[in-house]
């Protein structure tokens, strides 16, 4: 259970100032690229070389994990010569972090000089498609809690981070979405699905009910993560790419006898982290340096 003050959001310029300057002079590294690990994936932080790690709890103003997969990490290095911050654990909403405290990393990261982000998670599939193990490149995503006034750059806005109104039809950087498609091939995954992601508040899983009007609305997969954090860093100015690992099918039918769990969750991980830590390790390799005009992406 989380204390009160661990639930007071910590999200002014200031203190994001004052917690990227404090991760500034602990690390050599300065990072141009931010990759957050989802559920069961926190091996993508063990590709860094010269890993530099910090516990969430010894870093000023971040929160903690509390959710089982998520190590509660920060890891610093380099991923084929490119500097790195890799987040081995993210926060959700269902943890009791008020949106703003969940996404703050977003705003370190980009106070620290990172310019692309790259998130991974874990989803049900609800496209009748998709099959467990599936990597599904996220194209553009709804945002459920968001339509219940639930967004993570409501309240006054901070001309220092970006505009008031940010545009969201770009959200999932067509470059960078194709380059994944690119590698894929080249590495010969016949696995690669691209659609849209639905972020839902959890922690719950979906009743049938709930399944089959997110794919009806038009999402290929359900998660309780990711669009928060993205629309944090798109607000913010950086390039986002995102992927989810089906890690299980959502259940759309009155008869299957199927169950969503957590541990089916991790356990797609596992299987599935080496070719995901393949993917991304070429894709950064390949990054261009950010062009500053990604607003206008
Ligand atoms: O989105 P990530 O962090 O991968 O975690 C996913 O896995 C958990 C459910 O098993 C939920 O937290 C869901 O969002
Ligand atoms: N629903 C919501 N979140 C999830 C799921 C799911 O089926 N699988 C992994 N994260």
């Amino acid at each position: 259970m989380l204390s009160m003050s661990e639930c007071v959001s910590d999200d002014s310029y200031e203190e994001c100032r004052t917690t990227a300057d404090w991760l500034l002079s602990n690390t050599q590294v300065r990072p141009t690229v931010g990759i957050v690990c989802g559920s069961g994936l926190g091996g993508l932080a063990e590709m860094l070389k010269d890993p530099q790690v910090f516990k969430y709890s010894d870093i000023p103003n971040f929160p903690r994990s509390t959710v089982h997969g998520h190590a509660g990490q920060l890891v610093f290095g380099t991923l084929k010569g490119k500097p790195c911050v890799c987040m081995q654990g993210r926060f959700h909403l269902y943890e009791g972090y008020p949106i703003q405290k969940i996404t703050l990393p977003m705003r370190i990261f980009k106070l620290m000089g990172v310019e692309t982000m790259i998130l991974t998670n874990a989803a049900g599939g609800l496209n009748q498609d998709y099959k467990v193990g599936d990597v599904m490149i996220i194209k553009d995503h709804i945002n459920m809690p968001g339509f219940a006034g639930i967004n993570p750059l409501a309240g006054p806005n901070d001309d220092r981070f970006g505009v008031r109104f940010p545009c969201m039809s770009d959200a999932y950087n067509r470059e960078l979405r194709q380059l994944a498609h690119d590698v894929a091939a080249e590495l010969g995954y016949d696995f690669l699905k691209e659609g849209v992601y639905s972020v839902v508040g959890g922690p719950s899983f979906e009743t049938i009910a709930e399944c089959r009007m997110l794919h009806r609305l038009g999402a290929d997969a359900v998660g309780m993560s990711t669009a928060h954090e993205v629309i944090v860093a798109r607000h913010a100015g950086m390039r986002c790419f995102a992927l989810s690992l089906i890690s299980n099918r959502a259940v759309m039918d009155y008869d299957s006898q199927e169950k969503a769990n957590h541990e089916e969750v991790l356990e797609t991980g596992r299987v599935r982290s080496q070719q995901l830590e393949k993917l991304v390790s070429i894709m950064v390799a390949r990054l261009e340096q950010n062009n500053n005009d990604d607003n206008a992406f």
